[in-house]
């Protein structure tokens, strides 16, 4: 007989100044939700007490950030030093974690905003989830449309051309992202048991 699990509980922790980021975080969202995950987002520029309960009982938190100055946001930072003193307890110990950012740039230094997104989650002995994606858009058969379009591994990469509105961001960058909420789920629902 199949075993029976509840849903994966994910928290979609997020920055956005400018808002492309935070219509990303909502691409995670859908696919996290689409594949039978319990979804939640949250801003962390403005973390409520009820916020902190919901990061506290998930089974899995997917960070985003924009990539400023060649990393996280300095918002996203502060939020990410208001986690110390869950790193010291232990109380996201093993949960499940990964990450995406976005930049103006179509490389833009991202890979160094992902990289502290997964120490964060490291320093809270998190299991990290990576892309799960080959790299699209690098053969003369590849397209602008393909998923993964700027080769990312650790976590999702977009790019998003500085001065369009936030809900210009490009088609195959929320499909890329979609695919993070869904792998989240599918190798969550497996560390509860649900195979
Ligand atoms: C303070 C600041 C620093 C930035 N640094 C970078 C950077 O290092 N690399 C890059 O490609 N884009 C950089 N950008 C552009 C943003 O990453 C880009 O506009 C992004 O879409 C903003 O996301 P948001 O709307 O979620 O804030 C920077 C923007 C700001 C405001």
């Amino acid at each position: 007989m199949e075993k029976q699990t509840r849903r994966p509980r994910i928290v979609i922790a997020y920055d956005s100044g400018f808002g492309h980021t935070a219509t990303l975080a909502g691409a995670v969202a859908e696919g996290a939700a689409d594949a039978g995950g319990d979804v939640a987002r949250l801003a962390v520029r403005a973390v409520t007490e009820a916020d902190w309960d919901l990061l506290d009982a998930a089974d899995a938190v997917v960070f985003g950030s924009p990539t400023y100055m060649g990393n996280v946001s300095a918002a996203f930072q502060s939020f990410a030093e208001a986690t110390s003193s869950r790193c010291q307890a232990g109380t996201w110990r093993d949960k499940v974690a990964a990450g995406f950012t976005n930049s103006g740039a179509k490389s833009g230094d991202k890979s160094h905003a992902l990289t502290s997104l997964a120490v964060l989650a490291a320093q809270h002995h998190m299991h990290w989830v990576s892309l799960g994606l080959v790299a699209g858009w690098n053969s003369t058969a590849g397209r602008e449309d393909d998923l993964n379009r700027l080769g990312f591994f650790q976590g999702a990469g977009a790019q998003t051309d500085v001065d369009v509105p936030a809900e210009r961001v490009h088609a195959a960058d929320v499909a890329t992202f979609r695919h993070l909420g869904a792998r989240v789920c599918a190798v969550t629902r497996r560390m509860l048991g649900g195979g």
